[in-house]
């Protein structure tokens, strides 16, 4: 990547806003090779989305969600269509670009947590600091600062095991923000917590990111969860539909 493109994936981590949406997808599609052929998962699909938003995309199993999502969170890449992350044309980026954007601009949630067993809740927080070469007592004070914004400041130096699925999933929360990316992306964040917990959870999510101006793009099944959005996307026949 040019110097150009460098100047505008640090932009999207810390450098402030581009102007126009956060996320503007359009005319997106996908396939995969299955058997010696090509299957189309997605044939169409268009989203826009601005900071602070908190976005559902729902749809049957098999539908393309997480599909959708690995795009949107700089994952994998389109077969064809326009995609526009802060200001950057995503699709003119190659993987060292991605990963950049990807590093800084956007924080990820997943149903199984993904937290690293052997480590404490402090140094799970600690790994995109790390990576973004924070220093070290820089990094121990935002650690503590993010566990004790989602309630966990009297656990900062317990390990996975200890802590109770939604803990755990708060401990990813924070690690998702530690970089206060404008983008969170959650694939069935609340997916293995029982229902008070899920909620929870989910308010911890909308809270923090609404207190950041981020926006958050959540793939659920849970009504609940979609209920909880300010906007809900369907993914059908390998199109995007806006609810009404
Ligand atoms: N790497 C891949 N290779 C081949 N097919 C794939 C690949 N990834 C996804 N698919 C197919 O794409 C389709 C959409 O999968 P995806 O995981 O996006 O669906 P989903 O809507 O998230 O489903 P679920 O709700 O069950 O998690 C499925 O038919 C799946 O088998």
């Amino acid at each position: 990547m040019g110097a150009v493109g460098t100047r505008r994936a640090r932009r999207a981590g810390g450098d402030g806003p581009a102007p126009g949406p956060l996320l503007r997808i359009s005319g997106l599609t996908k396939g995969f090779p299955v058997d010696g052929e090509r299957i189309q998962v997605l044939t169409d699909c268009s989203l826009e989305i601005d900071r602070g938003e908190v976005v559902a995309i729902i749809g049957q199993s098999g539908s393309g969600k997480s599909t959708l999502l690995n795009m949107v969170g700089l994952l994998d890449t389109a077969d064809g269509g326009e995609h526009f992350f802060n200001g950057v044309d995503v699709t003119r980026l190659g993987e060292a670009g991605r990963a950049r954007l990807r590093n800084t601009g956007i924080g990820f949630v997943f149903q199984s947590f993904h937290l690293l067993e052997r480590r404490t809740a402090m140094a799970n927080v600690s790994v995109p600091l790390v990576l973004n070469g924070v220093p070290l007592v820089r990094r121990r004070a935002l650690a503590r600062e993010l566990l004790h914004s989602v309630g966990l400041g009297h656990r900062l130096s317990s390990k996975p095991h200890q802590l109770s699925g939604g803990e755990q999933q708060r401990v990813a929360l924070a690690r998702a923000l530690s970089l206060n990316p404008p983008l969170i992306l959650a694939d069935e964040p609340t997916g293995a917590l029982d229902a008070a917990t899920s909620s929870a959870v989910l308010d911890q999510l909308i809270s923090q990111a609404r207190r950041r101006n981020a926006a958050v793009v959540i793939v659920t099944h849970d009504p609940l969860v979609a209920d909880a959005a300010d906007r809900r996307i369907t993914i059908r026949e390998g199109r995007t539909f806006e609810e009404g």
